[in-house]
């Protein structure tokens, strides 16, 4: 499939978290392909020889030659997927017992065939906030290659994840408040994307309150595993914002339509107990046994054979994957709207300036 102008630009977007610098040629070679991709064959008048930085970076581009737009655009997405995929892998080793310290917003360690992601911002209800879309993003990708057989979400502390951090929309990039959202959709849209492609057995541990997006996208892990302290709200209408996470689609499926309406848009707040009657959550354990009721089970299905276990998972999603894509790709551009609404201005600056919490 050919890179569109989103996948362009959301590597555009992966190159500015690159941890690690890599180095001149790869920085010439995808600076030489952006202008091909955005402008076409170089077209600047050589630098004089001693314009060191201005001559190599003209002779990576004019070493493009003719190379067609939509190629070089191509070229540079596989190029940064390329640099993003070395990153994660060597993030998380396959089959090690360890704990790893690279990600800033969450703790991820494979240990006994299970990986598992938690969300580290305790001191913010582990909000999501940009950079942590882009770890979880790189986590999920890390341990859909390792060689664990099943992967495991869940929050340090108090919270599970009190949602999307509001404070990310007070980062407004040079192109205004309709360029941030315009990003903030590509982001969303490959965030929840990852979710949907994720191919092991995919189970969120939910240790404590659930808010938002981190609620919307158990509609697409495999099994739900609730502390009794868990509970599970979508505000979005006190928000000013829509449904996302594909939960517009998976969440009247799974509760049916009329308990969907309560939660997305009436904003109803479940217990650990209601969501598992409408079949959101799969069990759930007294808070003061959870962990040690829920490893215990999670090792126990770790030891199940992996193929087997990725094979069924595809046969029991693949048949929605599409759908869930299309799902995913319609919420982002209704959200994207959505955020420059006064409704939803003024509940994030409300928020924002303590006037108002859920
Ligand atoms: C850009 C890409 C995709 C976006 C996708 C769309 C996503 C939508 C959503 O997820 S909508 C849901 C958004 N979340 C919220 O609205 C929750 C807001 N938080 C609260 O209402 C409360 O903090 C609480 C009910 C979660 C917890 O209340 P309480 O127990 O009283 O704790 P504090 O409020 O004191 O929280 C401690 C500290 O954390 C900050 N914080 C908590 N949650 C968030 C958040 N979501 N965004 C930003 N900051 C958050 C809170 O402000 C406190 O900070 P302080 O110590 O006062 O500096």
């Amino acid at each position: 499939m050919r890179a569109s102008q989103e996948d362009f630009e959301s590597a555009m977007n992966q190159v500015k978290l690159l941890k690690k610098d890599p180095g001149n040629e790869v920085k010439l070679r995808l600076y030489a392909l952006y202008k091909q991709a955005t402008e076409g064959p170089c077209n600047m008048p050589k630098p004089g020889v001693f314009d060191f930085i201005n001559k190599a970076k003209w002779d990576a581009w004019n070493a493009l030659g003719s190379l067609p737009k939509e190629t070089a655009r191509q070229n540079y997405v596989d190029l940064v997927s390329s640099l993003t995929s070395s990153e994660s892998s060597s993030q998380v080793k396959p089959g090690a017992d360890r704990e790893q310290q690279e990600y800033e917003n969450l703790v991820v360690t494979s240990e006994d065939g299970i990986t598992k992601i938690m969300f580290n911002r305790p001191t913010r209800k582990n909000a999501i906030s940009t950079q942590m879309y882009q770890e979880i993003m790189l986590a999920l990708k890390a341990a859909s290659k390792d060689d664990s057989t099943i992967t495991v979400v869940t929050g340090n502390g108090d919270y599970y994840c009190s949602g999307n951090d509001l404070a990310n929309f007070t980062d407004i990039p040079p192109g205004g408040v309709e360029e941030k959202a315009k990003q903030s959709a590509i982001m969303l849209r490959d965030f929840v994307g990852t979710f949907i492609d994720f191919p092991k057995p995919l189970i969120a541990v939910v240790n404590g309150p659930a808010v938002g997006i981190s609620v919307t996208i158990l509609g697409l892990f495999d099994a739900v595993y609730a502390s009794d302290r868990a509970t599970f709200h979508t505000p979005f209408s006190h928000l000013g914002l829509s449904p996302e996470g594909c939960a517009s689609y998976t969440f009247p499926k799974i509760m049916g339509p009329a308990k969907a309406t309560e939660m997305l848009i009436f904003g109803k707040k479940l217990t650990a107990g209601e969501a598992c009657a409408q079949g959101l959550v799969t069990e759930v354990f007294p808070d003061s046994t959870f962990q040690k009721e829920v490893w215990t089970r999670l090792k126990a299905y770790s030891k199940l054979p992996p193929n087997s276990m990725r094979i069924s998972k595809q046969v029991i999603r693949n048949m929605e994957k599409e759908k869930l894509h299309a799902v995913n790709a319609e919420e982002s551009s209704v959200l994207q709207e959505r955020w420059l609404s006064d409704e939803c201005i003024n509940a994030t600056m409300n928020f924002l300036s303590k006037k108002a919490k859920l």
